[in-house]
């Protein structure tokens, strides 16, 4: 079983917005998934759904076994939310709103567990400070502290580097690495296409409620790994010469251009032969570019495939 199922998950709030339209989804333990997609589509609402803070309209949930509607107290044990808006106690003592968050799961007190979070989150010499007192990137850290207090198997972390500079989000993907390597399953939202790729080993993309595609980053990546080469004509041709019709090439912007796709991390690319036969097909080259598709491209596809699809 998945440490996180969901099955046919669905969400229509108060208005008729239909927020969530029928999620299935499995996590499996110890990885970490970033979920991505743009504003609106329904991230915030599938994490607050699984963490039992937004009644779900239909559909399954389980986290650890552990049905998230009808056995809520033992689901929300093990999971760790840091929210994506700050929301602490300004003057609280950074050390004390940590453990007043592991006494709210009424864990018993464990000084050297809470020494021990915030020290890895570098908080520790702020330990004393008030709050309010901290820099926007500390308070950030700090949620991270509370969420991690009751030592959750699950952590979920709602856009944690979203308005913070490089170096933080940098350090923000560290303390990630880091709680996976101690066996935490982490789910993860963000607009930044780069931090999935810097940290994910499976990616989901949401777009309207609906999920798009999970699937391994390796994977994915590989799908990356095609290039394209345009070769710009000198004199633009009508239709693909005939000696060159193996080598699926695609015609572009009224013939001047010749488009190739070929793979990276093949051992052969083909490219030098292709060369020369375009030299004996009697094509002269003008110039020559290439093209990687990104995750980006890839995710933009999706969604506009979806919303032909709805459209339709
Ligand atoms: N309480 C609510 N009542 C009505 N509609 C809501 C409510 N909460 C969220 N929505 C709507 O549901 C949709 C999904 O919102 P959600 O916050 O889950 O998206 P998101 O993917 O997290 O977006 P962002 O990246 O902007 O945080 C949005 O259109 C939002 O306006």
């Amino acid at each position: 079983m998945a440490m996180v199922e969901l099955r046919d998950v669905r969400k229509v709030y108060d208005d008729g917005f239909e927020a969530l339209r029928g999620v299935d989804l499995d996590i499996e333990q110890g990885e970490i998934l970033a979920l991505l997609g743009p504003n609106g589509a329904g991230k915030t609402t599938l994490i607050s759904t699984i963490c039992g803070l937004v009644m779900p309209g239909g559909g399954s949930l389980t986290v650890g076994g552990h049905d998230v509607v009808h056995d809520y107290r033992a689901a929300r044990q093990l999971i760790g939310l840091v929210p994506q808006e700050v929301s602490l106690e300004p003057f609280e003592k950074v050390i004390n709103t940590v453990r007043l968050s592991r006494g709210l799961f009424g864990k018993p007190k464990d000084d050297a567990l809470i020494e021990d979070i915030l020290r890895r989150l570098s908080l520790w010499d702020k330990r004393n400070s008030p709050v309010r007192a901290l820099s926007g990137g500390m308070k950030r850290r700090v949620l991270i502290a509370k969420a991690l207090s009751h030592e959750p198997e699950v952590l979920f972390l709602d856009e944690p580097t979203a308005g913070v500079d490089v170096e933080l989000r940098r350090d923000m993907w560290e303390i990630v690495a880091d709680l996976k390597a101690r066996g935490v399953t982490i789910i993860l939202t963000t607009h930044y296409i780069e931090e999935a790729e810097a940290i994910a080993d499976r990616i989901g993309v949401i777009n309207r409620g609906e999920i798009l595609l999970v699937e391994e980053k390796a994977s994915l990546m590989k799908r990356l790994g095609r290039k394209e080469l345009r070769i710009e004509l000198s004199e633009p041709v009508d239709t693909v010469p005939a000696a060159l019709a193996d080598r699926e090439l695609r015609l572009e912007d009224d013939g001047r251009v010749l488009v190739y796709d070929y793979d990276t991390a093949a051992e052969r690319t083909g490219l030098a032969r292709l060369m020369s036969e375009l030299s004996d097909a009697g094509l002269q080259v003008r110039d020559v570019d290439t093209r990687k598709s990104t995750l980006e491209d890839i995710f933009v596809d999706l969604v506009a495939q979806q919303e032909e699809e709805d459209a339709a």
